[in-house]
């Protein structure tokens, strides 16, 4: 049995490199995982654009071979997040950019051992007709779907706050697309943060249809920082995901409230290479 240094689950963590670590340049921060006891990181799309050239891609991919981390999670292209953008998935008009987006995070994950792709659902367009956006939806991630079963990989959906014209806010609104879609290498991503700041009930989403999660992330709340910081059981809930048979990866993934090093004190530096 692992040393699980004082936690009350053995659920193993990998920590998020858009989120932390970002007061440095993309090709250090996994490195600066490694050094502060990580053996597996997950990232937002790493790159500019949908389809990044040959050299940006060797960059990146030679930045976490030196670290000699795993990658485990990656997100689909979700076009300007800085701008506002939340994904293509039902993004009208940009259909071939989506699926070309698609190709290559599934090469470069191919390339880097990564099994698991988060695909932004995407904004509400003003004039655009919801459900016209749903269907598309649909289309959009049953070919994602069939994409990364050529990897055996997984797609996860995820519920996001801040965003107002993002539909998908709860874990409810999620299993009504996955119900309609009918994949079953199409889960929930459940963000313990953005689902409390939601209004979910974090009680029902841990306990209920675990078997359809495929990865869960944390930060505290009110604040999306560190834990400790606010006032989600973060702790708690994720025993009771192992409890109720959750057996994936916890995504460290929160803004630091200061250094991020000096951020991550709250988790026992034995605890951060179980991935
Ligand atoms: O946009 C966010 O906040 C995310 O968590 C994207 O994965």
């Amino acid at each position: 049995m692992a040393d699980l240094a004082g936690s009350r689950h053995a659920l193993p963590y990998v920590l998020n490199l858009s989120l932390v670590f970002t007061e440095l340049p993309l090709l250090d921060r996994a490195e600066a995982a490694r050094a502060a006891g990580f053996t597996a990181v997950e990232y937002w799309w790493p790159f500019e654009t949908p389809v990044p050239d040959a050299a940006e891609v060797d960059a990146f991919v030679a930045s976490v071979e030196r670290a000699g981390v795993a990658v485990t999670g990656l997100n689909f292209f979700p076009g300007d997040m800085a701008g506002g953008d939340r994904g293509l998935v039902t993004w009208t008009g940009r259909e071939d950019e989506f699926a070309r987006s698609v190709a290559s995070a599934i090469e470069l994950g191919e390339r880097l051992g990564c099994r698991r792709f988060n695909a932004l659902y995407g904004n509400r367009i003003d004039g655009a007709d919801p459900a016209g956006q749903d269907k598309l939806g649909l289309s959009n991630l049953a070919l994602a779907s069939d994409a990364a079963a050529r990897i055996d990989a997984e797609i996860v959906l995820e519920p996001l706050s801040g965003a107002e014209k993002y539909p998908l806010k709860t874990a409810a609104d999620v299993w009504e697309v996955l119900d309609e879609l009918g994949q079953d290498n199409v889960k929930l991503l459940a963000d313990l943060y953005h689902l409390a700041v939601n209004g979910d009930d974090l009680d029902t989403v841990t306990t209920v249809h675990t078997g359809r999660i495929g990865h869960v992330q944390i930060a505290d709340a009110p604040g999306r920082h560190q834990p400790g910081t606010g006032t989600l059981d973060i702790e708690g809930y994720l025993e009771k995901l192992q409890t109720a048979g959750y057996r994936g990866q916890v995504g460290v993934e929160y803004k630091p409230d200061g250094p991020s090093a000096d951020s991550l004190s709250w988790l026992p530096f034995e605890r951060r290479g179980l991935a």
